[in-house]
């Protein structure tokens, strides 16, 4: 699929103009671009200053590159880094030098790393957890990428295979051993006391996990009410822009408007809606069905009214916030108040003047703390995770089960198993699901 004779570079760096850019080229013709370029090889792995020049001799840039031979580099193949000042014109000078060597050619996204992945330098999981730091946006989520691209589910999920492997090595000596009849006693015990810790452990992961795949995809809270509440004017204050249009006039908003915030390190999205009441006007109408159906799908709803005696709709399963708004008008007390949507916290606020808005901050931020859990400790982020961990499980659970049917059976199902946990690492048969994340990476990268 990828003929790896080809040489790849991409711009490894941000946008230019930058003050500096960093071209990556990986393969087997690194070097001899390299040396055509600076007339001569660096010593490996040392930043070293040179002139670069075309193939006439006429100088490119003034650059520091780095040499990094196979197989010991990012990617496993010959690697060089040229670090050039970050113009435009540098770069297209650069790129059509590259371009026009025989060999060579511009990276698709994410071919750095799937190089790398190929190479036996990184396994799945790490490549997943590389992606999730380069489009980390929290502090909460570089920190769980960073574990998961130091390798900690990959380490795990290594050895339960090797002990997998291991135990149904046990059984299947057993079933030769034994000729006809049955496996004796003294081969089984030890292979099923192993399967069940097995079972254990990885139950435990499971389950202690939590919310940690929804850390990398952020929590959904999404503003709801009647027209004219006040909701795209609470939308503007906790994005801290003017991200939707605030009038007087009910049935203002239409689409629904999201913004990205961080509330202390997590990430949280927050929808504007269109208010909701009947109408006849089509438009409206397409928006009150848009704003029913994103608050059906939200992992928390701020209901906000100007009354207390509101008529909360409920969509989904969401627990839904009762937020009084315009206490400017009221003269009401702002801040939390006593519940009255049963054991769902209520709110007084004035989203114009900001009154109360920190209690209702303080208390979103107590609720994303809560949702997302003890995540700092999980080891799953992609529901790709879980699913074959699910499918681990539920082999060894069978093969338990299989012992007393035949000693075949439960060997069996000890390879779907193991099976399952290389297609977590990636060592079997995940041609088609390579394409699928890597795609999702960055030129460059
Ligand atoms: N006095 C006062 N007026 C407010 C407050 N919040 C919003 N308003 C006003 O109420 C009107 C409606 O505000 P919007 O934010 O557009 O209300 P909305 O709920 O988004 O309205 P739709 O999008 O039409 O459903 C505007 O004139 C706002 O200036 C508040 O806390 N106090
Ligand atoms: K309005
Ligand atoms: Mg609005």
């Amino acid at each position: 699929m990828h003929p790896h004779d080809q040489t790849i570079f991409a711009l490894s760096s941000g946008r230019l103009p930058s003050a500096i850019a960093i071209v990556r080229l990986s393969g087997s013709h690194a070097g001899s671009a390299l040396q055509m370029l600076v007339g001569r090889l660096p010593v490996p792995r040392m930043a070293t200053r040179a002139l670069l020049r075309d193939g006439s001799g006429e100088p490119i840039d003034d650059a520091v590159v780095l040499w990094f031979p196979g197989p010991a580099s990012a990617t496993g193949e010959d690697v060089v880094e040229l670090h050039v000042h970050g113009s435009r014109a540098v770069i297209a000078t650069l790129f059509s030098l590259l371009s026009a060597m025989p060999q060579m050619r511009t990276a698709e996204p994410g071919e750095f790393t799937r190089r790398a992945f190929e190479n036996g330098k990184i396994d799945l999981t790490e490549a997943e957890g590389l992606d999730d730091l380069i489009h980390a946006d929290t502090d909460r989520q570089r920190r769980q990428a960073l574990r998961q691209l130091k390798g900690l589910l990959g380490d795990r999920a290594r050895s339960w295979r090797d002990q997998i492997i291991e135990a149904s090595a046990l059984i299947e000596a057993g079933i030769d051993f034994a000729d006809e009849g049955d496996v004796p006693a003294e081969l089984m015990a030890p292979a099923l006391a192993r399967i069940g810790q097995l079972l254990t452990e990885i139950e435990s992961v499971l389950s202690a996990q939590g919310r940690a795949e929804r850390l990398r995809d952020g929590l959904t809270v999404v503003i709801a009410g009647p027209p004219n509440a006040g909701k795209s004017t609470l939308m503007n204050q906790l994005a801290r822009r003017e991200v939707a249009i605030v009038s007087p006039h009910a049935g203002t908003t239409r689409d629904l408007i999201e913004v990205q915030l961080d509330l202390d390190g997590y990430p949280v999205t927050v929808i504007d809606t269109a208010g909701i009441r009947e109408t006849n006007d089509p438009i409206e109408q397409e928006g009150v069905r848009r704003a029913r159906d994103r608050a059906a799908q939200a992992d928390l709803v701020l209901w906000l009214a100007e009354d207390d005696q509101a008529d909360i709709e409920r969509q989904g399963e969401a627990p839904v916030w009762l937020v009084r708004n315009k206490i400017d008008l009221s003269g009401d007390r702002e801040g939390d108040c006593p519940s009255s949507s049963g054991d769902n916290p209520a709110f007084h606020i004035s989203a114009r003047s900001g009154a109360g808005l920190a209690q209702l901050l303080e208390a979103l931020v107590g609720f994303a703390r809560d949702y997302f859990g003890s995540i700092e400790s999980g080891l799953i982020t992609r529901e790709r995770q879980r699913t074959l961990l699910d499918q681990t499980t539920a082999a060894l659970r069978r093969s338990i089960s299989a012992i007393d049917l035949g000693e075949e059976l439960a060997a069996e199902e000890l390879r779907i198993a193991a099976l399952a946990l290389g297609r977590l690492l990636g060592r079997v048969d995940v041609e088609d699901l390579l394409d699928v994340i890597f795609r999702e990476f960055c030129i460059g990268k």
